[in-house]
C-alpha cells in the first residue's frame, strides 16, 4: 500500500482501500482494517480515520443480524449506557452511526487485547501483577457503579489493555442501570461469564454480582483457572450455587481471604469495592504503578527488595 496522509506503511499496512466506512453525521471517512474478533452480533476490527489518522476499534453490526426491534433495541441500550461513561479505565466511546447495511460503534483502540490473551501466554501471574490489574479494574468498576451501572459480565476477555499497559473496562452489553436505590434486577438477556449464585437463582441482584465476578476475575489471574470451572456448564452452576471451589497450595494466605470474601454466596456479605482495595491483599504487598508490556509474555522480575 501506498504511503496514504503520511502514516508510514507501518500503521498503512493493516489498511486498504477497499473497504471504506462513511459517517454522514460527523463527514468522517475511514478505512476497515484487520478482523479483531467477533463479539454478539459484532464483527470487530481496527479501523482508521482518515480525518485523523487516528486507529480505533469498531463494532460494526450487519443491519440483517437486528432484523428483530429488541435486538437493534439491545445495541442502543447497549451505547446509551457506554456513551457518557467517561474514565482512565473504562474503554472511551467515540461514535455511533449507521449507514443502509451497518450499524457502528467507534471505540478507543486497546491494541494489546485483553487479559485472556496475557493469560494464554503466562499461564498465571505473579502477585503484583494482579495487584496492578485488580486495582485498575475495581477503580473502573468503581466508576461505572457510581453511575448507577452494573457491568454483570466481568471476565478477562472484557479487561483491555492498550498500548501504555492502562486497563480498560469493555463490553457494555450485559450492563443495566439501576433505576432507584435499593432496586434488585431479576434476569440477564444473556449469559455471564463468572456469574452469580443469586444471578443463577433469578433471586434479585445487584452491584454484588459484579464483586462476585472480581473474586473470579482474581482467582482466575492467580490460579490460570477460573474458581468454577468443570466440564459442563450444568456442573459449573452446581458448584457455584454450592459455593464448592478450592485454593491450590500456591496461594497466599492474603489472596485466599480476599477471594474468599468476593466469593461469599451472600450478595451483602461481600466487600464493597473500596474495602477490596483496603484489603491486607493489595496493603502488604508490592503494588507497581506501572507493568512492562513484556509482562504480556515473560514473568517479571521485581526488585528483590519487593518480595511477592
Ligand atoms: C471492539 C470490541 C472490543 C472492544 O470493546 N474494544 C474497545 C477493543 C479495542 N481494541 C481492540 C484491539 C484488539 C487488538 C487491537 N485492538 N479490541 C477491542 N475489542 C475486542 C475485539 C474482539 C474482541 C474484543
Amino acid at each position: 500500500t501506498s504511503d496514504v496522509n503520511g502514516l508510514g506503511t507501518d500503521i498503512q499496512q493493516h489498511f486498504d482501500n477497499t473497504h471504506i466506512i462513511y459517517d454522514n453525521s460527523t463527514d468522517t471517512t475511514f478505512l476497515r482494517g484487520r478482523l479483531l474478533g467477533k463479539g454478539g452480533f459484532a464483527r470487530c476490527y481496527e479501523i482508521l480515520n482518515l480525518n485523523t489518522n487516528k486507529i480505533y476499534a469498531g463494532k460494526i453490526i450487519s443491519k440483517t443480524r437486528i432484523s428483530k426491534p429488541h435486538q437493534k433495541q439491545k445495541i442502543l441500550r447497549e451505547v446509551q449506557l457506554q456513551k457518557n461513561l467517561k474514565h482512565r479505565h473504562v474503554v472511551e466511546f467515540i461514535n455511533y452511526f449507521e449507514d443502509d447495511s451497518n450499524v457502528y460503534i467507534i471505540l478507543e483502540n486497546c491494541s494489546r487485547k485483553s487479559l485472556v490473551h496475557v493469560l494464554k501466554h503466562r499461564k498465571y501471574l505473579t502477585e503484583p501483577e494482579v495487584r496492578y490489574y485488580l486495582r485498575q479494574l475495581v477503580a473502573g468498576v468503581e466508576y461505572i457503579h457510581s453511575n448507577q451501572i452494573i457491568h454483570r459480565d466481568l471476565k478477562l476477555g472484557n479487561m483491555l489493555l492498550n498500548n501504555e499497559m492502562d486497563l480498560k473496562l469493555a463490553d457494555f452489553g450485559l450492563a443495566t442501570k439501576v433505576d432507584f436505590a435499593g432496586e434488585k434486577k431479576m434476569t440477564v438477556c444473556g449469559t455471564p461469564n463468572y456469574i452469580a449464585p443469586e444471578v443463577l437463582q433469578k433471586k434479585g441482584h445487584s452491584f454484588e454480582a459484579d464483586i462476585w465476578a472480581v473474586g473470579c476475575i482474581m482467582y482466575a489471574l492467580l490460579v490460570g483457572r477460573p474458581p468454577f470451572e468443570t466440564t459442563t456448564l450444568k456442573e459449573t452452576y452446581l458448584r457455584i450455587t454450592e459455593n464448592n471451589y478450592s485454593f491450590p497450595s500456591s496461594l497466599t494466605t492474603a489472596a485466599k481471604n480476599l477471594i474468599r470474601k468476593c466469593l461469599h454466596p451472600e450478595p451483602t456479605s461481600r466487600p464493597l469495592l473500596q474495602e477490596i482495595l483496603a484489603d491486607e491483599f493489595f496493603v502488604c504487598g508490592y503494588l507497581p504503578h506501572s507493568l512492562s508490556p513484556t509482562c504480556c509474555t515473560a514473568m517479571p522480575k521485581f526488585p528483590s527488595r519487593y518480595a511477592s
